[in-house]
């Protein structure tokens, strides 16, 4: 691929931004979080479900998309997790919200007082296939509850944040994106993009 320069200070990628997802409701809430703030064409792929470490798996994530698309990437993971469970389900939520629904997850913590959770979004960003990825990790804490809202985004309708009388579904969209774990991790990812000041080599396309 194409070598990365210098201009102006800041590095000059060879390609824009590739935002790589399977998942079209992630989509939508990091074009509404990012705005305009950092320029990404997006990528539907099914990536593989890794196991491990949150940051560990969204690394290996941006390392698998990177050589997909052959320049930079950012991907995301997303897990929920149980404090009763120290920390699980975890990366795993998606297989758990898949087999046992809303009303299993919730039933998983019949036997324990504490249903307590937290949301935890990790981004990781790679500039090319062969580069170290960086990570960027938010979390917003509240609690696991019988579902409330509509049903338009994975577990939104059972995670309450704290401070907040609504799950994530009886949310405005607004409101969510305000202070939700993929808007935190988002606000690191804008932040190093304004410090790195990446300039796009504006004659290519992905
Ligand atoms: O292609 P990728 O980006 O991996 O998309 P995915 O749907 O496979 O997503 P994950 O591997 O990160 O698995 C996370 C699971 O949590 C769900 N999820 C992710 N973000 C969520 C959010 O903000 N609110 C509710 N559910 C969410 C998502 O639908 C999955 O079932
Ligand atoms: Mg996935």
């Amino acid at each position: 691929m194409a070598a990365l320069g210098a201009r102006g200070g800041g590095l000059v990628l060879p390609k824009p931004v590739t935002f790589v997802t399977g998942n079209a409701k992630k989509l939508e809430e990091v074009r509404a979080i990012l705005g305009t703030s950092i320029p990404f064409n997006s990528l539907k792929l099914d990536l593989p479900e890794l196991q491990g470490e949150p940051e560990d798996i969204s690394k290996e994530k941006a390392r698998l998309a990177a050589i997909q698309v052959n320049g930079p990437v950012l991907v995301e993971d997303t897990c929920l997790c149980f404090n009763a469970l120290k920390g699980l389900p975890g990366p795993y939520v998606k297989w758990f919200l898949q087999k046992i629904g809303h009303e299993g997850l919730n039933n998983m913590l019949i036997a324990y007082e504490d249903k307590s959770a937290y949301a935890l979004c990790s981004f990781s960003f790679a500039i090319a296939p062969d580069a170290e990825p960086i990570a960027f990790l938010g979390k917003t804490p509240g609690k696991i509850v019988p579902a409330r809202g509509p049903n338009d985004f994975g577990w939104d309708p059972i995670f309450q944040p704290d401070g907040y009388e609504q799950t994530y579904a009886e949310m405005s969209k607004e409101e969510k994106n305000k202070i939700s774990h993929r808007s935190r991790a988002l606000a690191l990812v804008k932040a190093h993009f304004a410090e790195a000041a990446y300039t796009f080599e504006t004659n290519s396309s992905t």
